[in-house]
């Protein structure tokens, strides 16, 4: 290295400084995980170099044989990892080393913790990456220059990973990227040739590029000289997915995913295929096991690594796949485009559209195997994921029946929040006479675990989904039916229990209809700003009332969604109804004087509204009522 100019000293963002101390303290156990994470950015890099070198032929200069280069000095306890790829610029360097640029990142590490077993695990949600060096080193340098400019462009970057780095300009001869790794005293035993070719066998195998090493000194026969160390590759350095499945075993499709992923736990499954014939393309798909801290931001990096011909070409190609599956990470290697695609025009592509479609049908055919395979498995990925395919109705109808199926529900009979139930399930433990499949949407879990509109379900043994995510309510408005059968919300329209509900049953509320018509009339015209009718209710065994929404009307869910996103809410009344044989009411039949039946009437009305999760527009009015109405009881 020549003379280092411009040499200047730099702070860490202090997001670097959160990351690099959590990883260091609870990646420990893992630490052999730097080697691959450095290897996975040297690979991107000459991945890019490829790239940039289809229109830029001169950028490869005189030195075309792209490869990573291993060496180590176990006297000087070093280990130096060199790239021929893109390399960077000081502003790169700056950029890419002392910064993350993730939105998100502060807000996820503000809620880690401090617990480091806990920790460990979210870290994966994060993506480890060119700071765990820091696990095994305690001095990082970086020697590096972009492809394309001047020797004397190179760049020095130099930290001991305790909240600054110093950069600085030198001269390199050769284009790409050096990291010289200063082991920690106790981690020494890393700068050894077999440790380090194992590590690459067991980490690196299939990535396309050559890892080279020098050969390992020979023993030597007394008297004669010992044969100067050669170069040699460590690893088969052959793309994974360009060979033949029955030739891939399991780890290797492992460690293969944690190069993609640049993620330390293996994924939940994955699907491999070639496809040829119309199109002629290979596709390596793989389910996470632990969903990425930004998954819910629509605008966060997500997709496939697209190559052409083998050619990489870009990270985060996300038309292939719909928004709905955005968790699968992957490889997809297509023969069919050119290489000098964009992503304006992978939008436009048909090609692209035939690919998404037939990579959606494999995502979902590849989860219900999981399904029905590995449930507890396919559990994990319900837990991490199940929000997210919930768009999927919505987004991609063709498939509505296939994702319907993968849903997972809490219900009344398990009375759990866990959402464990699948509509299969479901159905095979409906009773005999009801058509319909029911679902209860709600706030929480627990306000709709406590919904009056359970009452008759239970009474009748008939088993309620539980909706209580945020996107359910919307969700459902995608899914009519499932296998022939309709759904139905329970809080909404007049309640068909089918034949689960017998002759009698119904004659029984038209009986009471009548019988108590001056006491609907009355309450009807009592409560008329809030309600649009009052009727007697099929619904309530325990409760005085509930309200309904009417067949055609927004739910209470959706409202609010539009109302956070700022749209206008149509406006609607609920449906009133009332439960004949409950005291309360039978006392409101008998009130005299119209003040106290408008107050007992109108807190019947609140409490229906506070029993459905709903917010009183007047509470204090509430409070007031109800302690004139104790006053009087005690009277
Ligand atoms: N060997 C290298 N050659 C060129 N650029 C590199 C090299 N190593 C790292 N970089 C640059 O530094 C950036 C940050 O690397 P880092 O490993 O921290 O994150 P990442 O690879 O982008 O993401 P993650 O590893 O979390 O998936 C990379 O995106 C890349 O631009």
């Amino acid at each position: 290295m020549t003379v280092e100019t411009q040499k200047e000293t730099l702070s860490f963002q202090t997001e670097v400084k959160q990351l690099l101390h959590l990883m260091i303290h609870s990646l420990y156990s893992n630490k052999e995980i730097f080697l691959r994470e450095l290897v996975s950015n040297a690979s991107d890099a000459l991945d890019k170099l490829r790239f940039k070198s289809l229109s830029q032929a001169d950028l490869v200069e005189d030195d075309a044989e792209l490869k990573i280069r291993l060496d180590f000095d176990a006297a000087a306890g070093t280990i130096t990892l060199s790239d021929n790829g893109i390399g960077m610029s000081r502003q790169d360097v700056i950029e890419n080393l002392g910064t993350i640029a993730r939105s998100g990142t502060a807000d996820f590490i503000q809620n880690l913790s401090g617990d480091q077993k806990k920790d460990s695990k979210l870290i994966g949600q994060f993506g480890v990456g060119f700071y765990s060096a820091f696990i095994v080193a305690n001095r990082v340098e970086v020697l590096t220059r972009k492809a394309g400019a001047p020797a004397e462009e190179g760049v020095h970057w130099d930290s001991t990973g305790n909240g600054e780095f110093t950069i600085g300009a030198v001269e390199l001869a050769e284009r790409g990227t050096t990291i010289i790794l200063h082991l920690k005293d106790e981690e020494k035993e890393f700068a050894d040739g077999y440790r380090l070719r194992s590590l690459i066998k067991k980490y690196s195998d299939h990535i396309s590029f050559p890892v080279v090493m020098k050969s390992e000194p020979q023993e030597t026969e007394e008297g004669k000289e010992a044969e100067a160390p050669q170069d040699e590759t460590v690893n088969e350095a052959t793309a994974l997915w360009t060979l033949p499945r029955n030739e891939i075993k399991d780890d290797e499709y492992k460690a293969f995913y944690k190069h993609v992923a640049h993620d330390f736990e293996d994924p939940l499954t994955w699907s491999h295929n070639r496809v040829e014939g119309a199109l002629d393309y290979t596709s390596l798909l793989y389910i996470p096991a632990r969903a990425p801290f930004d998954l819910y931001n629509r605008d966060a990096p997500r997709g496939l690594k697209l190559y052409i011909q083998r050619v990489f070409i870009m990270d985060d190609a996300e038309q292939f796949l719909p928004l709905y599956l955005r968790f699968v990470k992957g490889v997809i290697d297509s023969n069919d485009l050119s290489l000098n695609v964009s992503r304006e025009i992978l939008q436009n592509d048909k090609t692209v559209d035939t690919i998404r479609t037939a990579l959606s049908k494999r995502v979902l055919d590849m989860l219900k195997k999981l399904a029905a395979n590995e449930p507890e498995q396919y559990q994990k990925f319900w837990d991490e994921f199940g929000q997210v395919l919930k768009e999927g109705p919505a987004e991609d109808f063709s498939n509505k029946d296939k994702i319907a199926k993968l849903l997972r529900f809490s219900t009344t009979q398990t009375g759990e929040a866990a959402q464990t139930v699948s509509l299969d399930d479901y159905i095979g433990r409906m009773r005999e006479g009801q058509e319909k499949i029911y679902y209860i949407t709600a706030d929480s879990h627990t306000a709709a675990k406590s919904s009056p509109h359970l009452e008759v379900f239970r009474k009748k043994g008939v088993e309620v989904l539980i909706l209580s995510d945020r996107i359910d309510e919307w969700m459902m408005n995608y899914l009519s039916e499932y296998d022939g059968k309709s759904f139905q919300d329970v809080g909404r329209g007049s309640l068909d229990l089918g034949s689960v509900e017998t002759e009698e049953d119904k004659k029984e509320v038209e009986k009471a209809a009548e019988e108590h018509k001056p006491l609907l009339e009355r309450l009807k015209k009592a409560l008329e700003d809030r309600v649009q009718d009052v009727r007697v209710t099929k619904r309530l065994t325990d409760s005085p009332a509930c309200l309904v929404v009417g067949d055609f009307d927004m739910g209470a869910q959706m409202r609010k969604i539009m109302a956070a996103a700022g749209q206008k809410v149509p406006d609607s009344k609920p449906i009133f109804e009332v439960n004949v044989e409950h005291p309360l009411v039978q006392r409101l039949e008998s009130a005299d004087g119209d003040e106290r039946f408008n107050d007992l009437a109108t807190v019947l009305l609140d409490q229906a509204t506070l029993a459905s999760g709903e917010q009183l527009e007047d509470p204090g009015s509430y409070v007031t009522r109800l302690n004139r109405l104790l006053l009087e009881l005690s009277r």
